[in-house]
């Protein structure tokens, strides 16, 4: 990680030239009294004047230093931690689908807020102190010996001990700090919940609930947080007393040898001036070292993020997997698949797509059909057996490829703080207003389009808070309309509609040319279902009836079943 500030070849010269020179002259400052010293005890008016004009020029011109190596040491993390989140949110951004989803919102969210924060204050900093510490010990180590070689023994002696706590506290810190991090990650996660949940909070009256819930995860936080402050203001303290004997030990030293006359009164005072640069650095040292051991897993996390497989600017992860070949049909040999070890979802599930057909997929709440539609839009991975596109096996074809002929509409719909023509076409500028208005209307937005007087312009708020869920249903499949995908995967797309316009833009889906459509559905209209080439009824992970409507609904099987508890079709 602190390679990172090589990067900035430049400003990292400047900084460490700068900080450097800081040091040398804070430490200088040490001769410069004792020089003060020796002429006020010469009792030279004269020298005293010169001596006097000399340190106001060497305070100015430090000050002046002081205020450059702080700016560019600005400069230096700002652009280290630029970096990392320009190229860390590119990578995460760039991750394949199953990937991304391994880890929470929260995870990523806090990695780049708080986990940003520690790493600049935590490292980045830390780096840069122990570096104006190390020359202010050297200069000051070095002054000191030519003063008084005893003096400098005792105090490396002393130094040497103050090392020792780092070395012995480091793991039972970063212990501390992990507990911290995730019980932080489970409280921004809770907060989120609960932000998000604000309206089923007020009209299902959970305050209460929620407040508790809430009051638990914040405290868990904070305790967590007490600890280990608690445990890093111990090694403080103890730090600071071992400090505080060297400290006290340099002047009883300086004193004996003072009274016989090895050292003068102002060399007592230059010493004890230099000590403070050699203490210091020391006490500090073991916090820097415990505060760079403290976020060694925040460290590697972020490494994870920036190292693997790094792609050039706007490239995709994926790029070693192999493009996408002609393909007729999507082929789904004995396919397993479970969210946790236990219980699978998806029990050696066997079908075939064909290009241009349509499909319909039903059964009860729970049967899989998400988690298929998922696993073919290359959501979820760590599955069992084949999932081929033509003869391309899902896992292998490059992610990029693959989005360039599928498009799924999802249950959850997503709206972007932006104009209406914005999220149908996703930023792109290679539609055309008429492509969007055309796409509008097969989602079944005419009547909107009217509305609005076919502003495209219209700002649809954030998380589309202008819209009704109906209305933000349907700008999601505008989008997937839009793009004329070769495989639309529809899941309940329609199912905020109402029964006439859900017909509607459910006609507009089947009867796309050279497209394959894969739609769940709960509510079947029968004019749609005439227009299906199959339909395939799971049942607890697998398939257990297929064919056209009418035949399932003759066969009087499970299918039919359905039909009759009205849980399927109106
Ligand atoms: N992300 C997840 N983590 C763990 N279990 C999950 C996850 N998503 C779904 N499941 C479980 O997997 C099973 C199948 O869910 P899935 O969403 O595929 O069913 P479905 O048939 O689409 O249901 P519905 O018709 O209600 O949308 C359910 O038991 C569900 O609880």
């Amino acid at each position: 990680m602190w390679r990172l500030m090589f990067k900035n070849k430049l400003i990292f010269a400047i900084t460490i030239f700068f900080l450097v020179l800081r040091s040398i002259f804070e430490v200088g400052l040490a001769i410069l009294l004792k020089n003060l010293i020796e002429v006020a005890m010469g009792h030279s008016f004269r020298k005293m004047i010169d001596l006097m004009i000399i340190a106001i020029l060497y305070i100015c011109i430090a000050s002046l230093i002081n205020y450059c190596a702080a700016k560019s040491r600005r400069v230096l993390i700002k652009r280290c931690i630029s970096y990392i989140r320009k190229r860390g949110f590119e990578s995460i951004m760039n991750r394949e689908t199953g990937r991304f989803y391994s880890s929470s919102r929260s995870y990523y969210i806090n990695i780049f807020t708080k986990g940003m924060e520690i790493l600049e204050n935590s490292y980045f900093h830390v780096i840069l102190d122990m570096l104006v510490g190390l020359t202010q010990f050297i200069t000051a180590g070095i002054l000191i010996s030519l003063i008084s070689p005893i003096l400098g023994a005792f105090i490396l002696t002393m130094s040497l001990i103050q090392l020792a706590i780092p070395m012995f506290s480091g793991k039972w810190i970063d212990g501390l700090n992990n507990q911290y991090m995730k019980e932080h990650n489970k409280f921004i996660g809770e907060l989120n919940e609960q932000l998000g949940a604000f309206h089923i909070v007020k009209r299902f009256k959970l305050l209460g609930i929620m407040i508790g819930k809430y009051q638990m995860k914040s405290s868990e936080d904070l305790e967590k947080r007490y600890k280990l402050d608690l445990s890093k203001y111990l090694l403080n303290e103890l730090s600071f007393l071992l400090g505080q004997i060297m400290f006290v030990g340099t002047y009883c030293i300086g004193g004996v040898l003072a009274m016989n006359r090895i050292i003068s009164v102002a060399d007592i005072v230059a010493a004890s001036q230099l000590m403070t640069y050699v203490a210091f650095p020391l006490m500090r040292s073991s916090n820097y070292l415990v505060e760079i051991k403290s976020c060694k897993e925040l460290r590697d996390e972020i490494h994870e993020i920036l190292d693997t497989n790094f792609p050039d600017e706007g490239e995709f992860l994926n790029n070693d997997k192999s493009k996408i070949d002609e393909w007729d049909k999507i082929t789904i040999k004995g396919l397993s698949f479970s969210y946790s070890s236990d219980t699978p979802v998806i029990k050696n599930l066997n079908c075939e797509f064909e290009k241009g057909k349509k499909y319909v997929i039903v059964g009860k709440s729970g049967s899989g059909k998400s988690t298929l539609l998922k696993i073919i839009a290359k959501m979820y991975m760590g599955y069992t057996g084949e999932c081929l596109i033509g003869n391309n096996e899902l896992s292998n074809i490059n992610e990029k490829d693959y989005y360039d002929i599928l498009s799924m509409v999802d249950q959850e719909t997503y709206i972007f703080d932006a104009t209406l023509k914005e999220n149908v076409t996703l930023f792109s500028k290679d539609f055309s207003n008429e492509d969007v208005i055309n796409a509008l209307t097969e989602a079944g937005m005419s009547e909107f389009l009217k509305k609005i007087d076919y502003n495209l312009l219209l700002p649809l708020g954030e998380q589309g808070n202008s819209l009704s869920g109906g209305e933000k249903q349907r700008v999601s499949i505008a989008r997937v309309f839009l793009r004329n995908p070769q495989i639309i995967l529809f899941d309940e797309g329609t199912s905020n509609l109402d029964n006439e316009t859900a017909g509607e833009v459910e006609e507009v889906l089947m009867n796309k040319d050279n497209c394959t459509v894969i739609a769940v559905m709960h509510r079947l209209n029968y004019h749609t279902m005439q227009m299906v080439d199959e339909i395939l009824v799971m049942d607890n992970g697998e398939i257990i009836e297929r064919g056209t409507y009418d035949e399932l609904y003759n066969r009087k099987g499970f299918f039919y079943t359905l039909t009759m508890e009205g849980e399927e079709v109106l």
